[in-house]
C-alpha cells in the first residue's frame, strides 16, 4: 500500500455534447504530498477527481491510486481513499451524529468504537453542538464540514476533496483548512484537492497543477508559479486603440524579462517590481507620444494568470509542466 497517485496520458471525452473534458493529462502526487488542482469552472477538475476515485472511467490513459489500477482494481482503490465530492448523498432526515455513526458502521467499526470515532470527528469539524439536529436544516458550511467528517471516518491514506470550501464563509473555510493541514502534517495523509481559489491552493498546497480547458497549463510549488507568473500586473488603457500592437512591441523590446499581452483594448504587463516598472512603462510610451487613458497596478488575479498561461504556446507550457 502506498499513498501515491500516478496519472499518465489521461483523456476523457463525454459522448454527450462531444466534450473533451480532460486532454492527455499526466502528473504524479507523492505520498504525503498536499496537491492542489486549480482551475476555473468547467476546466476538468471534477472529471479528473471522478476518474481518480473510480466513479467514472477514463476514455484512455493509465491511473494508479495507492498502487492500484483504477480500472482493474477499483475496489482496492476505494478501500484506501476518502472522497468528499461536490454533490454528496446524505440523508436529510438523519442527525449529523447519526450520519457519522452510520458511516463508521459501514466501515466496520463496532457500536461503541463507532460512537467514539463519531464524537472525535464531530469535534474536529466543530459540529458537536449541532450534532443532534437533522442534516436537512444544516447550512452549506455545516454540510461541507459534515462531508469532511464522513470522509475521515476510515482514516484514509489518500484524501480527495472536490472544491471543499466553495461557497463557505471565512470561518468555516478556516476550520476546514486547519483540519486538512493537520491531517497532512500529522498523519501524513496524501491530499488531492481541487479549487477555484488561487489563495486556497497557495496557502495549503506543496504543489499546484493549473488546469484549463482539460489541459495542465502549469505545475509547480506556489513559489515557483508565482515567480514564473510575476508578482505585479500593470494594466494600461490607451487613447488610440490602433497603436496597441506597436505599444506592446515597444514595451517588449525596451523592458527586459517582462511578459506583455494585448487583451482587447488593454495592455497587460507582468512585472516583478510594480512601482518602478510602472514608471518605466509610462516613460517608454511617453517618448513616442502614445496617450494613456488609464494605468493601474495590481496583483494578478486567477483570471490574469489563466490568460497569461493559456496565451502561451502549447510547447512552452508543456516543458514547464513536466
Ligand atoms: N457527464 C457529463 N456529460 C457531458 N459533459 C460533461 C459531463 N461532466 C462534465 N462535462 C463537461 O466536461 C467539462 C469539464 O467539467 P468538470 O465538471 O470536470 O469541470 P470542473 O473544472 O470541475 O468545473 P467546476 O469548477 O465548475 O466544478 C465541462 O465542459 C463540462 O460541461
Amino acid at each position: 500500500m502506498n499513498g501515491r497517485i500516478e496519472v499518465e496520458n489521461l483523456t476523457k471525452t463525454f459522448k454527450k455534447g462531444n466534450v473533451q473534458a480532460v486532454k492527455d493529462v499526466s502528473f504524479q502526487v507523492e505520498e504525503g504530498e498536499f496537491f492542489a488542482f486549480l482551475g476555473p469552472n468547467g476546466a476538468g477538475k471534477s472529471t479528473t477527481v471522478q476518474i481518480l476515485t473510480t466513479l467514472i472511467n477514463a476514455s484512455s490513459g493509465k491511473v494508479e491510486v495507492a498502487g492500484y489500477d483504477v480500472i482493474g482494481e477499483p475496489e482496492h482503490v476505494r478501500r484506501h481513499i476518502g472522497v468528499a465530492l461536490q454533490e454528496t448523498g446524505v440523508d436529510p432526515d438523519l442527525t449529523g451524529r447519526e450520519m457519522v455513526e452510520l458511516q463508521a458502521f459501514i466501515f466496520g467499526f463496532g457500536k461503541e468504537e463507532g460512537k467514539r470515532r463519531a464524537q472525535e470527528l464531530l469535534d474536529i469539524v466543530d459540529l458537536s453542538e449541532a450534532s443532534e439536529r437533522r442534516i436537512g436544516g444544516y447550512s452549506g458550511g455545516m454540510r461541507r464540514r459534515l462531508d469532511l467528517a464522513l470522509t475521515l471516518v476510515n482514516e484514509p491514506n489518500i484524501l480527495f476533496l472536490d472544491e471543499p470550501t466553495t461557497g463557505l464563509d471565512p470561518s468555516s473555510r478556516a476550520a476546514i483548512w486547519k483540519e486538512l493541514r493537520r491531517l497532512n502534517k500529522e498523519k501524513g495523509t496524501t491530499i488531492f484537492l481541487t479549487t477555484q481559489y488561487l489563495e486556497e491552493a497557495d496557502s495549503l498546497a506543496d504543489r499546484i497543477g493549473i488546469i484549463n480547458k482539460g489541459e495542465i497549463v502549469a505545475m509547480g510549488s506556489p513559489k515557483d508559479l508565482k515567480s514564473e507568473i510575476g508578482q505585479d500586473l500593470i494594466t494600461i488603457t490607451l487613447k488610440d486603440r490602433d497603436v496597441i500592437e506597436h505599444s506592446v512591441n515597444l514595451i517588449r523590446t525596451q523592458m527586459e524579462g517582462v511578459d506583455v499581452l494585448a487583451q482587447q483594448e488593454k495592455i497587460l504587463v507582468y512585472v516583478e517590481e510594480g512601482t518602478r516598472q510602472l514608471l518605466e512603462v509610462v516613460r517608454i510610451l511617453d517618448t513616442e507620444d502614445i496617450g494613456i487613458v488609464d494605468i493601474q497596478l495590481s496583483s494578478p488575479t486567477l483570471d490574469d494568470i489563466f490568460l497569461k498561461l493559456t496565451s502561451e504556446t502549447k510547447e512552452g507550457v508543456k516543458s514547464r509542466g513536466e
